[in-house]
């Protein structure tokens, strides 16, 4: 398994976070656990914005938070100086609720309902990337009704296949998301905008995809987006203030992946992006980036208590964890791969191939399918890395197992910033018949 961040091996053979031992954590606040690096998390979010700069072009980066949120989380991204993309209105209240600046907010989605438009303006958020037109027409109406001004940015497709799964694309013509550059209802939205005296039209937004490896897919979606850019001043005279080029960016988890070099591939971004605009005759935009998995994905590592290995009549051997497809449902969606350690065995050589699996009623809960491990016992401590992005946020109560907690490591401290969830929670919303 790769080490990243504050990993390492002690002299007993125990794999440490943030100079705490995983068995420690594990016997402190139980398994499975969610374990966080804040040392990580801080310098990624320094490299994103060291590396998106270049002098004379405004710029900006945001975190995805659909990767990872929860109270704790906002305040050290405040800290980091990032804003925040959000994505409903559970997102937005998180947010609200920890004191993040609502000017720093980006207000993402393709069918945001009227409560949460409502809620976008009552909390002042900075700004809404808007979906479509019937979006556009119902914050319009609302502004109105609450007398309050917005800034809005349209979520369109430049029509690129980054290549990636194909479930976690979303700029291709017929994607969920936003409207196609080269459809005209584009320029009935943008007159309608700009025509509206509550909605302040910013610029416009666009996202590839995630878990790109490709740095060529972002420097293409860029390049069509400022040639979209320059059609849509010829065509209606307005410029462009905002571009926003989503996120995307991948991040290891097991051996073949290979991401992109954020230090070469952000400047390069906006050194192509400025001459592209010069060329074009149009303003250097504010230029936005929105990561979110390369942020917070390799700070994260779940630890479960192995239980039962089992080997079965058609030879293979099963190693069974406390958790599962509740706690990390990639694999059963995308076909994940990840890498893993027994934490506490950390210097056993001797090893065998093992499929690891979770405890729900699913022949799909699988969260490794190969994998070479120590010899596994029961009470044995396994450690897989990279669950930072996409696992707590995607965690569910399938067959009403409880929600893992979350602990944040740093320099021999761990604190909890999630709790974990109890019986209690798990029936807190039924009612007695
Ligand atoms: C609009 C938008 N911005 C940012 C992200 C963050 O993506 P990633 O976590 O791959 O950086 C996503 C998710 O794919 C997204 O939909
Ligand atoms: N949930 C996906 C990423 C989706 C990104 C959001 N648009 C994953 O775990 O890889």
């Amino acid at each position: 398994m790769r080490l990243f961040g504050t990993m390492k091996i002690n002299e007993v053979g125990t794999l440490e976070v943030g100079g705490c031992s995983t068995v420690a954590l594990a016997e402190e606040y139980g398994t499975p656990l969610y374990v966080m690096d804040e040392a990580l998390i801080r310098e990624n979010c320094r490299k994103y914005k060291n590396a998106f700069v270049m002098e004379g072009v405004d710029t900006q980066v945001i975190y995805a938070s659909k990767a990872f949120l929860n109270m704790a989380m906002c305040a050290l991204i405040r800290e980091e100086g990032l804003g925040l993309d959000v994505v409903s209105g559970g997102e937005l209240f998180t947010a609200m609720k920890a004191g993040f600046p609502m000017n720093s907010v980006y207000f993402h989605g393709n069918n945001k309902t009227e409560d949460e438009l409502v809620m976008a303006l009552e909390y002042g958020v900075g700004t809404v990337i808007v979906d479509n037109p019937h979006e556009l027409q119902l914050l319009d109406d609302l502004a109105k009704e609450k007398k309050r001004k917005i800034n809005i940015l349209f979520r369109v497709n430049p029509g690129i296949e980054a290549h990636t799964h194909a479930f976690i694309q979303t700029a291709h013509h017929d994607s969920k998301f936003g409207e196609s550059i080269y459809d005209r209802k584009i320029y009935d939205m943008l007159a309608f905008a700009l025509a509206s005296e509550y909605l302040q039209m910013q610029g416009f937004h666009c996202h590839i995809g995630s878990q790109i490896f490709d740095e060529k897919s972002f420097y293409g979606a860029a390049k069509v987006m400022i040639a979209f850019l320059q059609q849509v001043k010829e065509v209606t005279g307005y410029e462009t203030a905002v571009l926003n080029i989503g996120g995307g960016f991948g991040v290891y988890y097991a051996d073949g992946d290979e991401p992109v070099d954020v230090e070469v591939c952000l400047p390069n971004m906006l050194e192509m992006i400025t001459m592209d605009c010069i060329e074009a005759g149009i303003r250097v935009p504010k230029v936005m980036i929105e990561p979110g998995r390369a942020i917070v994905g390799n700070a994260g590592c779940t630890l479960y208590k192995t239980g039962a290995v089992k080997d079965t009549y058609g030879g293979k051997k099963y190693v069974f964890v406390n958790g599962g497809m509740t706690d990390n449902p990639r694999t059963a969606l995308y076909d994940a791969v990840y890498e893993a350690v027994i934490a506490n065995k950390m210097k056993d050589t001797d090893k065998e191939k093992v499929t690891v699996a979770g405890k729900c009623c699913e022949s799909g809960d699988i969260l490794i399918h190969h994998i070479e491990l120590p010899k596994v016992q029961r009470g044995d401590l396994l450690c897989v890395a990279s669950t930072g992005a996409y696992n707590y946020t995607m965690a569910s109560n399938y067959n009403r197992i409880p929600k893992p907690a979350v602990v944040l490591v740093k320099d021999g401290r761990a604190r909890l910033i999630v709790k974990r969830e109890t019986y209690d929670d798990i029936i807190r919303n039924d009612l007695a018949y």
